[in-house]
């Protein structure tokens, strides 16, 4: 399926900062768009429509079985899509998500251990012919991550696991990038928030100019 519409998803383990650079890009991208009537859309998995935020707390505090978790990231992920993903790209807008179905490979898969095989067949069930245009794959150590995260915030269920899970959770999020070269450019988010701008702000422009996505 081509949409006139891009579709952009931004990646990682928590702490690798990507919350720190979305608002920056949909601002830019959204300076750039308005001359031609189009919105940027900035949206988040789990949640982007009001049944996800609701599944997104459950999610996010409850221990469950590992496949319920699975179905429910994928049951959140088809009511964005058909919600809010692709009436916005099909009317040319453009979608930021933070976080789409590399996350359920990444924590489900690499994290959890749920076996890829059945990730594939729910990511082939639920969005056969829709992948992200770019994927912002933030990446750092897991140390620097962790030392991040216990500067800022109380943890949720994922920020709590030990790191042996976040270690299996970077390596499928790195294993992701290499099979899907054309999408995905990884950040090394262990730079300077300003350094990592002007990468992004590179990549952001060879798309707006149509150019695709140039090489890493
Ligand atoms: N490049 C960076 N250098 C130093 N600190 C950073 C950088 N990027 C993010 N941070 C800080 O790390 C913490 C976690 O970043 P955040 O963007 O919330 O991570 P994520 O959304 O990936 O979980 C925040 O306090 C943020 O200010
Ligand atoms: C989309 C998705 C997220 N997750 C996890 C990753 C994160 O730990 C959590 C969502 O939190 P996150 O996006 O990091 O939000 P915040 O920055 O506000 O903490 O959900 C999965 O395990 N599988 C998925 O498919």
């Amino acid at each position: 399926m081509t949409f006139s519409g891009k579709f952009i998803s931004f990646e990682g383990i928590d702490g690798a900062g990507k919350s720190t650079h979305i608002d920056y890009v949909a601002e830019r991208l959204q300076a750039a768009l308005t001359a031609q009537n189009k919105q940027v859309i900035c949206s988040r998995e789990p949640g982007g429509t009001p049944l996800g935020e609701t599944l997104r707390q459950i999610l996010l505090q409850q221990k469950m079985h590992l496949e319920t978790e699975a179905l429910l990231m994928f049951a959140v992920r088809r009511e964005h899509i058909a919600q809010v993903i692709e009436p916005a790209l099909k009317r040319g807008d453009w979608v930021i998500s933070d976080r789409f179905t590399d996350a359920s490979f990444a924590y489900q898969g690499g994290g959890r251990h749920l076996s890829l095989e059945k990730l594939n067949v729910l990511e082939q069930w639920v969005h056969p012919h829709l992948q992200p245009d770019l994927t912002l794959l933030f990446d750092v150590p897991l140390e620097v991550a962790r030392a991040r995260l216990d500067a800022t915030r109380d943890l949720d269920k994922f920020e709590q696991e030990k790191a042996t899970f976040f270690a299996d959770t970077r390596n499928e999020y790195l294993r992701r990038a290499a099979e899907f070269p054309q999408r995905f450019r990884i950040i090394d988010s262990t730079r300077s928030i300003d350094e990592i701008r002007v990468q992004i702000d590179m990549l952001i422009d060879a798309l707006l100019s149509n150019g695709g996505v140039p090489a890493q």
